[in-house]
């Protein structure tokens, strides 16, 4: 049963404006869901939609000179539009520090954390907050956020919280390598040979990387850690706790997939901004957290974008061939407002770019 403990004080105040967060309210030592959490039926997961003999494609990067590793990349995109990958380069040590640097920052007092909030940020580009978007969702969803804004160093130095600033600017930085290869092979297949500076804008001229945390939930079948969407980015690049809980719609758009953590592994999904570059042909698929009732999980996803001024579309490329677009041109910052202010609703996002 879904408490109504939060109709006697206001939950979305202590939780949302206070700080305090869903970790805030877990502290309380709750026995179940506070309605506000609630999610309507068809938005919960039926666990009887999950496909379990079947998983997203693990890819070995370390015989990166034979050619099947990058068609494998390709045709991971092309199919399932999420896929892991291993032996990547990016040193375990470096991806074990950003973990234990969010469980710092989330281990801190509200009141540290409630400096980072929209109402207290010195910066746009530094956001601590909970569920996605709480003043246009019907019901939260059981998580909390720290996002960064990449800028600068010299920024990123000033602004970011010092519990997590070091070691998410060395995850970002040691994951460069990694996001050029798989760029430059997705590109390969979509007859781009070279990535310019232009192509380099367009690809990866933004970052943002976000720290999720989704406490213990007192009643995970009610609610979600993260409901239905895709992501708006080039190539979102995630990084998970041993715990697991993230599930993809699978390919066929029947039924979801989980994806098992694998240590040391990175998991790569193609985002909206990809998928409307290319044409459709590679596909940002939706996906979903689901919260968990005896384990605190947190996740890192690097956000790789074009910058917010880029006009992006069907790349030239893509449609030398005579192939007619599906996508029109638009200012990728609308595309990225255009997802913010509205709750998650599955793949609907991308509608605003379909001609
Ligand atoms: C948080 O939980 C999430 C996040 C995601 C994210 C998936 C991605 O793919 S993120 C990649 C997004 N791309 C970029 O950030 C690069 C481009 N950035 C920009 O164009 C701009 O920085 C901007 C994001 C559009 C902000 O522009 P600005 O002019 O500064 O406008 P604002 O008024 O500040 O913001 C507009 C609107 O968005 C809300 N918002 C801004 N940043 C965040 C954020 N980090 N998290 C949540 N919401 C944010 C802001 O509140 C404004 O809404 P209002 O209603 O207040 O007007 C996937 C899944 C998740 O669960
Ligand atoms: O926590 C996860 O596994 C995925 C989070 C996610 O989809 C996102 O932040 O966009
Ligand atoms: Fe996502």
């Amino acid at each position: 049963m879904a408490s109504t403990a939060g109709d006697s004080w206001d939950i979305t105040d202590f939780i949302v404006k206070k700080g305090n967060g869903v970790k805030g309210l877990t502290e309380m030592e709750l026995e179940s869901l506070p309605k506000q959490y609630v999610q309507p039926p068809e938005e919960r997961m039926d666990m009887n939609s999950v496909v379990g003999e079947e998983s997203i494609p693990v890819i070995d990067m370390s015989k990166w000179d034979d050619p099947k590793v990058a068609d494998s990349i390709c045709d991971a995109a092309e199919k399932w539009g999420f896929f892991q990958v291993i032996n990547h380069g990016v040193p375990i040590g470096v991806l074990e520090n950003v973990k234990e640097a969010t469980h710092r920052f989330f281990g801190l007092p509200a009141e540290e954390k409630r400096k980072y909030t929209k109402e207290c940020s010195p910066t746009n580009n530094v956001r601590y907050g909970t569920s996605f978007s709480p003043q246009a969702e019907r019901s939260l969803e059981w998580k909390d956020y720290l996002s960064l804004f990449y800028k600068s160093e010299n920024e990123a130095s000033a602004f970011w919280p010092p519990e997590c600033k070091d070691e998410t600017l060395e995850y970002m930085k040691r994951s460069e390598p990694v996001i050029r290869q798989l760029l430059e092979a997705l590109m390969r297949r979509m007859n781009v040979k070279e990535i310019d500076q232009t192509k380099a804008s367009l690809l990866m001229g933004s970052k943002r990387i976000n720290l999720n945390y989704y406490p213990i939930c007192p009643n995970p079948e009610l609610t979600v850690g993260v409901g239905r969407h895709s992501d708006v980015s080039t190539l979102t690049f995630l990084l998970q706790d041993d715990v697991g809980g993230l599930y993809v719609r699978r390919f066929d758009g029947d039924g979801w997939v989980h994806v098992p953590p694998i240590t040391g592994s990175l998991v790569i999904n193609v985002g909206d901004a990809l998928q409307i570059m290319s044409n459709g042909r590679y596909k940002s698929v939706e996906h979903r957290v689901v919260a968990n009732e005896s384990k605190n999980r947190i996740s890192v996803p690097i956000f790789v974008n074009p910058s917010p001024s880029d006009i992006i579309g069907p790349l030239p490329e893509v449609l030398e061939s005579g192939e007619k677009a599906v996508y029109k041109q638009v200012l990728y910052s609308d595309y990225v407002k255009h997802f913010f202010r509205k709750a998650h609703d599955g793949k609907k996002t991308v509608d605003f770019a379909k001609i």
